[in-house]
């Protein structure tokens, strides 16, 4: 997969870092060093005038980071209100945790040491990151309720930036962990206006409440590249799942390792039908089909049918019902219709070799999707199911039986309910361990079970392939994308690339990054006719205008 900067759980993060050190090549406490000196360099970036910042140390290595952040800022000339725990934590933490008290005390973490810190223009959060197991109870528990009041992003409250994650947030699921008893213990979620995470992004950043707690996410290149690379290199090692990667063009992060999307998506078009036939003819650029429902509800398939088209597939054929034909008279006119009245015609019509991918679902209805769905299935081409064809799926007697990994099924979260409830049962309970189960978990599960790409649409989009490549795209920065028939659009970009010949998992991703791009640049305001109409204006700028040329 070619998309996104890879992901680590934290799993395979702690398990770098200690082969980093056991190489003998890089010592913790050089890491922790590092680590410190990327968050007090962001800090300084900022703020660059020197103001007063108050640092909260928890009790393990996070912590540890913590009290490098208060000694280089403390030398750059902040002034510095530092508080931590009485505890006894691993050498490095313990190391930094002397280094800071030859230059300033340490007061108690506890909420009352808190409320009585003096004022500050900053509150670091070195409490929890990749270490945390469970929720947060008592006292820490109390002090994050704390910061979670006291800071903000309005007017008069200091900003929170949080170390490598906000404490409390599960960095494999971006759920907050809750304590199993009592509501008025659950989690005041911290929202930061800067994380700085180190050498790779969690899913947490990513996932559910990750984007909203963490704000603007800076990855930090510690020095672990080596092994990071080595470790992609044996996969062969159990904490090596396949490949997990994040999709964010211009999300609000700034990560070295940031992939150029543009290339990325002219290697992925150039593997299409069209790589080597630049001047094709139509047909060398595939030939979609997309159906349509009964009359009075064409626009879902209109809007899937145009982003075919604009997603550059040779050709594309709307088929309502012949009695809805009338209806679909309209531009555009580079569209053509065929009427579509049961699974016999299909089944006729699937005969064609020409016919190189099929979107069935937007405006279909159940019971015309229920009846046609049989003849996809056995079809076994390329195919997009979406919104009516996923209700149909579920109440298939096969289910979730049947599709082969050239099928891409497009759920939003109660479509992804009605597929695997029980899924989506233990995405709902409340997460009191980590890792807590999480949306890639889920995903992962759910596309080896049925043996399609799964797509679960939301502000993370999460898509998985049933061999369990994933990857995460972000896409909060883009409310406005929550929309009437944005889906079928993307259901129809979908199934355009399908069309072109790009393999599954990979149109999959590149539709939901275009999407995403293409209401990023219209902005709000945008109606789901707008999204096609961007394509062409992105695919030149992101120098797609060569395709087909590798
Ligand atoms: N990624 C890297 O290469 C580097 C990361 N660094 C920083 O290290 C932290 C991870 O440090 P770690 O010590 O493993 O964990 P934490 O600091 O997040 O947590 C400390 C310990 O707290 C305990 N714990 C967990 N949950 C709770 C809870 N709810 N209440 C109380 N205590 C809790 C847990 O220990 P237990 O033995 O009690 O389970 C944690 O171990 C990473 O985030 C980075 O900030 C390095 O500094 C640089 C290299
Ligand atoms: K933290």
């Amino acid at each position: 997969m070619l998309f996104g900067t890879e992901i680590l759980t934290t799993a395979q993060m702690r398990a770098i870092e200690s082969a980093a050190m056991v190489s003998g090549k890089v010592s913790g406490l050089t890491l922790m060093e590092r680590a410190g000196a990327a968050v007090a360099g962001e800090i300084r970036l900022r703020w660059p005038k020197p103001g007063r910042a108050t640092v909260l140390c928890g009790p393990g290595n996070n912590g540890g980071d913590g009290y490098v952040i208060a000694r280089l800022l403390a030398q750059a000339g902040w002034q510095l209100h530092v508080l931590g725990l009485d505890n006894a934590p691993g050498p490095d933490a313990a190391e930094m945790k002397r280094r800071w008290r030859r230059i300033g005390p340490i007061a108690p973490l506890t909420e009352a040491g808190l409320r009585q810190s003096p004022a500050s223009d900053i509150c670091i959060d070195a409490i929890f990151g990749t270490g945390l197991t469970r929720p947060p109870e008592g006292q820490i528990a109390a002090v994050l309720r704390q910061l979670g009041r006291m800071t903000g992003d309005g007017e008069g409250y200091p900003c929170l930036v949080a170390v490598d994650c906000p404490s409390g947030l599960c960095m494999d699921s971006g759920e907050w962990l809750h304590p199993d008893h009592g509501e008025d213990t659950a989690p005041v979620p911290l929202h930061a206006g800067l994380t700085v995470a180190f050498d790779s992004p969690k899913p947490g950043h990513l996932l559910q409440w990750g984007p909203t707690a963490c704000g603007k996410l800076m990855i930090a290149d510690i020095g672990l590249r080596h092994w990071r690379e080595r470790r992609a290199d044996t996969r062969a090692d159990a904490m090596c799942p396949p490949a997990l990667r994040a999709i964010w063009p211009e999300f609000p992060v700034r990560d070295s390792r940031m992939v150029d999307v543009g290339s990325c998506a002219r290697i992925a078009l150039g593997k299409g039908i069209s790589a080597g036939h630049p001047a094709g003819h139509k047909y060398s650029h595939g030939h979609a089909l997309v159906v349509a429902g009964p009359a009075g509800h064409g626009g879902a398939a209109r809007l899937a049918a145009r982003a075919a088209l604009r997603g550059g597939a040779g050709l594309v054929t709307l088929c309502p019902p012949a009695a809805a034909m009338a209806e679909h008279a309209g531009p555009p006119d580079a569209l053509m219709r065929r009427g579509l009245d049961n699974a016999t015609q299909m089944r006729a019509m699937l005969t064609d070799p020409r016919i190189t991918a099929l979107c069935l679902g937007p405006g279909c209805g159940v019971n015309r999707a229920a009846g046609l769905l049989p003849v996809v299935l056995d079809h076994a081409g390329p195919c997009v199911l979406d919104a009516d064809a996923l209700t149909a799926l579920a109440q298939a007697p096969h289910w979730p039986g049947g599709l082969s990994d050239n099928c891409v099924l497009t759920p939003h979260a109660g479509e992804f309910a009605r597929l695997f409830p029980d899924l989506d049962a233990r995405l709902a309970e409340t997460p009191m361990r980590g890792p807590a189960f999480s949306r890639t978990d889920a995903l992962r599960e759910a596309a080896s079970r049925c043996g399609a790409v799964v797509l679960l649409k939301g502000p993370d989009t999460v898509i998985a392939a049933p061999d369990g490549q994933a990857c995460i795209h972000s896409a909060s920065d883009v409310p406005w994308l929550a929309t009437a028939g944005t889906g079928d659009v993307l259901a129809g970009l979908i199934t355009g690339f399908l069309a072109r010949g790009i393999a599954a998992f990979e149109a999959a991703a590149l539709a939901v990054l275009l999407h995403a791009r293409a209401a990023r640049r219209f902005g709000p305001g945008l109606i789901a006719d707008d999204l096609p109409e961007q394509l062409p204006f992105l695919f030149r700028e992101l120098g797609l205008d060569e395709w087909g040329r590798k």
